[in-house]
């Protein structure tokens, strides 16, 4: 388990975010708004959480839509899978958008997203002129097919 720092200051539910099961892979965040949004078709908003944390070194957070709202409202996050870096200070916030037909509202304390926090390792890039042979080579895009 990956310990995580985290401050909140959120402005409608103060409770720390939490998996919903046993094993859940994500925790719900919940909108921190001092009052409903309600966004229009096709209109994308930035939601704060209210939440600030701090990884440890090796982790990301990543934000991720949950499906009930995807299904029954349109609502998703643009950015999917948002990026939480692990030397980010700042307040995690959700670029959500309504891609239903309807108008949509985000109710304060709302949960509109989920986190997981995953380890990453970083790359080091060694420059070739010639890259080695593989059956796949440069095959791709659904070059093997559906059935
Ligand atoms: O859904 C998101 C995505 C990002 N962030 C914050 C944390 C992240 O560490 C920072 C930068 O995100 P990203 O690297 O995706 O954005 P960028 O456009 O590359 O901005 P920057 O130049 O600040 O890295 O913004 C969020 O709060 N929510
Ligand atoms: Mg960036």
């Amino acid at each position: 388990m990956a310990e995580v720092i985290v401050k909140i200051i959120n402005k409608s539910a103060n409770e720390l975010p939490s998996y919903a099961t046993a094993e859940a892979a994500g925790m719900d965040l919940r909108a921190s708004l001092e009052a409903a949004i309600i966004l229009q078709p096709m209109e994308r908003t930035l939601v704060p959480t209210g939440l600030f944390i701090e990884l440890p070194t090796g982790y990301e957070a990543q934000i991720r839509p949950r499906s009930g709202l995807a299904i029954k409202q349109g609502l998703t996050l643009l950015n999917t899978p948002g990026t939480i870096d692990a030397d980010y200070r700042g307040e995690i916030k959700l670029i959500m958008i309504n891609l239903s037909n309807e108008p949509q509202t985000i109710q304060p304390g709302d949960r509109v997203a989920q986190m997981v926090v995953a380890p990453f390792v970083q790359a080091s890039l060694q420059p070739v002129e010639i890259l080695s042979d593989t059956v796949r080579g440069e095959g791709g895009f659904g070059h093997t097919g559906k059935s």
